[in-house]
């Protein structure tokens, strides 16, 4: 199936104004009453898709609400509002089943291989118990299904006796990754997966994501702070910035010509693969307090190209012609009622370098939602 045709179909997991806010409680008086002080917005409205056999990335700095949006999405946390789709059916309302069938078929793999595995069960058990769990294998064919499962990472059906401390990082990772496969998923959700990995080894973890994709059909949600990863591996992207998706759309387009002064800043600071360096240090200023957050758009305090109306309007999202969407005033369609480009948006000053770069052609067809 064609790249287009698959992105035209259901996707397999779809959010839908999905918001997770925190309400934070104080202390008050003698008894020690809690009441509620303030609301942290930890993920605002996110519209997100991801389709069979495609990488959607999420990417942001620390504290956008890229983990908050992986537990929503597997149902570790409730949502606020907002619905997580799957297959079309809402994973929060769907009950027991809606549940059965999201532990079936999105799994995930998180940051920490060493702090997931059981240190004293052997590599084989490990896989075994997952099978077990799951309920996917007959006992009988359980052991060819762990030598399967490990060959699938990579890994001689020997290495069934050793345990996680007789592995590498990467072979711990790669083991995680096994652990994932046993139930059968269509999706992985992978939560910063090589950001505790050696650079020389991320590579080769990232070249394993990418030889499973082709093998076996897999849709991943890749969650990271390191654009250089997304390059890699992603076929679209989305870009958190306190909890709510600035731009987002089709991975060469976003990397070729990205829209958002804050994605030019993460771009223009973005290491190469292998490479170490994080988002947290790649954009000028402070990510705000999530708890008293800038009014207008998110992104004023630190944005060089900001005028007046970033500071009071948040801007709508509007789709450019090469399919980003962008919430960002410099694109007509952003602003209620505006059909042209706003003063100021001809040359976007970088928000690292101070150089002068011109947006994209804006025609009036724009969309925006
Ligand atoms: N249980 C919670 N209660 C209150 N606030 C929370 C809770 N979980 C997360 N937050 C807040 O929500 C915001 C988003 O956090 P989250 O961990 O999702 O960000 P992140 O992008 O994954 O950051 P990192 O890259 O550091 O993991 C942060 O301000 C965080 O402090």
């Amino acid at each position: 199936m064609s790249t287009a045709a698959v992105a035209a179909g259901t996707p397999l997991l779809q959010t839908v104004g999905l918001s997770k806010h925190y309400p934070l409680t104080r202390s008050t008086g003698a008894w020690l009453r809690r009441e509620p002080a303030e609301v942290l917005k930890a993920v605002e409205g996110v519209e997100l898709a991801v389709h069979p056999g495609r990488t959607l990335g999420v990417v942001g700095e620390t504290g956008s609400g890229k983990s908050t949006l992986g537990r929503l999405i597997l149902r570790l946390e409730r949502p606020t509002s907002g619905q997580v789709l799957l297959d079309g059916h809402d994973i929060v309302e769907g009950g027991r089943e809606g549940t059965r069938k999201l532990r079936r078929e999105v799994q995930v793999v998180l940051q920490d291989p060493y702090t997931s595995l059981n240190p004293h069960q052997s590599v084989g058990d490990a896989l075994g118990e997952a099978l077990k769990v799951t309920g996917t294998t007959p006992r009988e064919q359980r052991p060819a299904r762990v030598a399967e499962l490990l060959d699938q990472v990579g890994f001689p059906s020997a290495w069934a006796d050793r345990r996680p401390g007789q592995l590498s990082g990467g072979g711990r990772q790669r083991v995680s990754i096994a652990r994932a496969l046993a139930v059968g998923p269509r999706l992985l959700v992978a939560d910063e997966p090589v950001s505790a990995l050696d650079v020389s080894v991320q590579a080769q973890v990232l070249n394993l994501f990418q030889r499973l994709q082709s093998e076996l059909g897999l849709a991943y949600l890749f969650i990271t702070h390191d654009l250089a990863v997304l390059e890699r591996i992603a076929d679209d992207v989305a870009v958190l910035y306190l909890g709510r998706v600035i731009e987002s759309g089709p991975a060469a387009a976003l990397f070729a010509d990205p829209k958002h002064p804050y994605t030019r800043a993460l771009l223009a600071a973005a290491p190469k693969l292998g490479q170490r360096r994080s988002t947290s240090s790649a954009v000028r200023g402070e990510l705000p307090n999530p708890i008293a957050p800038p009014s207008g758009c998110p992104f004023n305090p630190r944005c060089p190209a900001a005028t007046d109306v970033c500071r009071s309007v948040v801007p709508l999202t509007t789709t450019t012609p090469d399919g980003l969407r962008v919430a960002c005033h410099l694109y007509p369609g952003s602003t209620p009622g505006s059909d042209a480009p706003l003063d100021g948006a001809a040359a976007v000053p970088s928000p690292l370098t101070g150089a002068a770069s011109s947006p994209s052609p804006a025609p009036s067809t724009w969309r925006h939602s």
